[in-house]
C-alpha cells in the first residue's frame, strides 16, 4: 500500500515527489507513432488500427454506423432503458442550459462595447468504450454540443469486433446524430484532428478517454481545441470519520473504471487510514471487474496529514473528482482551489456525478484541474469582441490611442486615428 505521512509543510516534497514518479513515455510514443500514420496515410491508416486494437475489419463503407445498425440497436433497447436515459437527460439538460454563457454589451463613454458568443461549426465527440460501455458520457458530451448550438456533431467511438452498444445509439439518435464513426483510441483523435477521407476535420475535439486517448488529445491541441486532458479517473476522498466506510466503496468505484485509473484517500488519523485501505484492499479483490481493480488498486495513495495540510495537498495532486465528507466541507473549501468536480457530504457520491446530477462528468485528470475545467457549453463556444465607436465616442478616446501609438512607434495607427477626428 503507498502510504504517505504529510505533518510540516516540507512533507508536501514527498507528495511531489511521488507524483512526479507517473511516467508514461512508452504509450506517448505509441500514440505520437499512430498521429503521424494518420497525417500521413490517413484512411489507410485508420483502417489498420481499427484492425490492430478492436479487432474491426474497417473500410469506408462500414467505418460509419448504418441505418440498419441503427434500426437494429432501437429495437434492442428496452422501456426501462430509455426512461433511465430520459430522465438522466432532462437533468443534463437543465443544468447546461441554465449555465450557458450569453452575448451582452455594455456602453462606456459613447461607444458600445461587447461579447459575442458563437459556437463552434464541427465538434468530434469522443464515446469511450474498451473496457466498459459509455452511455452516459454519450449524454454528457452530445448535451453541451447540442445546447451549445454546434451546428455539425461527429461522434468516434471503439467498436470491438463491430459492436457497438445500442444505448449510446439510441442517445445518438435522441439527437438526430447520424454520423458515428467505429473508431477507438489515439486513432479517432487524430482522424477528427485532421481529417481523412471518410471522418471529417473537426473544430473541437470532446470527451474522456483511456491514457492513449488522452495523450492524443494533448498532442493534437492547438491544431484543434479540446475540452481537457480527461484521462483515466481519479477520486480523492477527505474524511474526518470513516464510522460508515462509504470512502472505500468511492475509492473502488473509479478503481474499477481502468488499470491506470488513480486514487487517493487523505484522513487525519492512523485507525480511519487503517480501516478505510483494509476494506478497500478487501473490495478490490471480489469486485466484479477484479482484473481491474487488482492493478488499479495498486495506485492508490493513502495520505496521514493534519486538517491544515490537506488542502495544499488537493491542490497539488488537482483531483479529477474530491469527495469531502468533512463536518465543515464549506468553510474547508477556502482552503483549495485545484479540483475538477467537488462533492460535498456523505450523501453526494461520485456516481450521482456520473451519470444523473446534471453538471457535467468529463473532467480533467493527471494534475490539470489546476488550469482546466470541467466539460460544459464553454467547450463548445468562442468569445469574440464587439466594439462600436461613434464619432463623438472616438474623439473622447482618440487623443489616448494616438499617445500610446506613439509611444509604440506605431505611426500609422495614430494616422489611422487622425483621419477620423
Ligand atoms: N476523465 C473523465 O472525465 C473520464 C470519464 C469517463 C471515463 N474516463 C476514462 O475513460 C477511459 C475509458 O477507457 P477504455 O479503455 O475503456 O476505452 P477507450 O475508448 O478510452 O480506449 C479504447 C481504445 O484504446 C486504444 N488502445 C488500447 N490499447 C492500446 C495499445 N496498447 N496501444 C494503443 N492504443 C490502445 C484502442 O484504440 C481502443 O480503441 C478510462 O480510463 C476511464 O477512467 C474518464
Ligand atoms: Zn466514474
Amino acid at each position: 500500500m503507498n502510504y504517505l505521512e504529510i505533518k510540516t509543510h516540507n512533507d508536501l516534497d514527498k507528495l511531489k515527489l511521488y507524483l512526479a514518479k507517473n511516467q508514461y513515455d512508452e504509450q506517448e510514443n505509441t500514440v505520437r507513432k499512430i498521429i503521424k500514420d494518420i497525417r500521413e496515410k490517413k484512411d489507410e491508416a485508420l483502417f489498420e488500427y481499427c484492425h490492430k486494437f478492436d479487432n474491426f475489419k474497417a473500410n469506408k463503407d462500414n467505418i460509419n454506423v448504418s441505418n440498419t445498425e441503427f434500426e437494429q440497436a432501437l429495437s434492442q433497447v428496452t422501456l426501462e432503458q430509455k426512461e433511465t436515459i430520459l430522465y438522466a437527460k432532462e437533468k443534463i439538460e437543465n443544468f447546461h442550459r441554465a449555465f450557458l454563457p450569453k452575448s451582452c454589451i455594455i456602453e462606456q463613454n459613447g461607444a458600445i462595447l461587447g461579447t459575442r458568443v458563437t459556437s463552434v461549426k464541427k465538434a468530434g465527440l469522443y464515446i469511450p468504450g474498451g473496457k466498459a460501455f459509455y452511455p452516459s458520457t454519450a449524454l454528457m458530451t452530445i448535451i453541451p454540443a447540442y445546447v451549445a448550438g454546434v451546428d455539425e456533431i461527429y461522434i468516434c467511438t471503439p467498436a470491438q469486433n463491430s459492436y457497438i452498444n445500442p444505448l449510446l445509439l439510441y442517445i445518438a439518435k435522441l439527437y438526430n446524430i447520424e454520423n458515428v464513426f467505429k473508431v477507438g483510441g489515439a486513432q479517432a483523435i487524430a482522424a477528427l484532428a485532421y481529417g481523412t477521407q471518410s471522418i471529417p476535420k473537426v473544430d473541437v475535439i470532446a470527451g474522456p478517454g483511456n491514457i492513449y486517448v488522452a495523450f492524443a488529445k494533448k498532442l493534437v491541441y492547438g491544431d484543434v481545441g479540446i475540452d481537457s486532458v480527461a484521462g483515466p479517473s481519479e477520486v480523492m476522498v477527505v474524511s474526518d470519520n470513516c464510522e460508515k466506510l462509504y470512502a472505500a466503496y468511492d475509492l473502488l468505484s473509479q478503481a474499477e473504471h481502468d488499470a491506470n485509473a488513480k486514487v487517493y484517500y487523505v484522513g487525519f488519523n492512523k485507525e480511519c487510514i487503517n480501516k478505510i485501505s483494509d476494506k478497500f484492499f478487501e473490495l478490490a479483490k471480489t469486485a466484479k471487474r477484479s482484473e481491474i481493480t487488482l492493478k488499479s488498486s495498486q495506485n492508490a495513495l493513502f495520505i496521514q496529514t493534519t486538517r491544515e495540510l490537506a488542502g495544499q495537498i488537493i491542490d497539488e495532486i488537482a483531483p479529477e473528482h474530491l469527495e469531502l465528507q468533512l463536518n465543515d466541507p464549506y468553510s474547508f473549501m477556502n482552503s483549495f482551489k485545484n479540483a475538477g468536480a467537488i462533492f460535498i457530504g456523505e450523501y453526494s457520491c461520485e456516481t450521482l456525478g456520473d451519470y444523473v446530477a446534471g453538471p457535467n462528468h468529463t473532467l480533467p485528470t493527471s494534475q490539470t484541474a489546476r488550469f482546466s475545467s470541467v466539460l460544459s457549453t464553454e467547450t463548445f463556444l468562442k468569445k469574440s469582441s464587439i466594439i462600436h465607436y461613434t464619432h463623438k465616442a472616438l474623439q473622447q478616446d482618440a487623443p489616448y490611442a494616438i499617445k500610446f501609438a506613439e509611444y509604440e512607434g506605431l505611426f500609422a495607427h495614430a494616422e489611422a486615428l487622425k483621419v477620423r477626428l
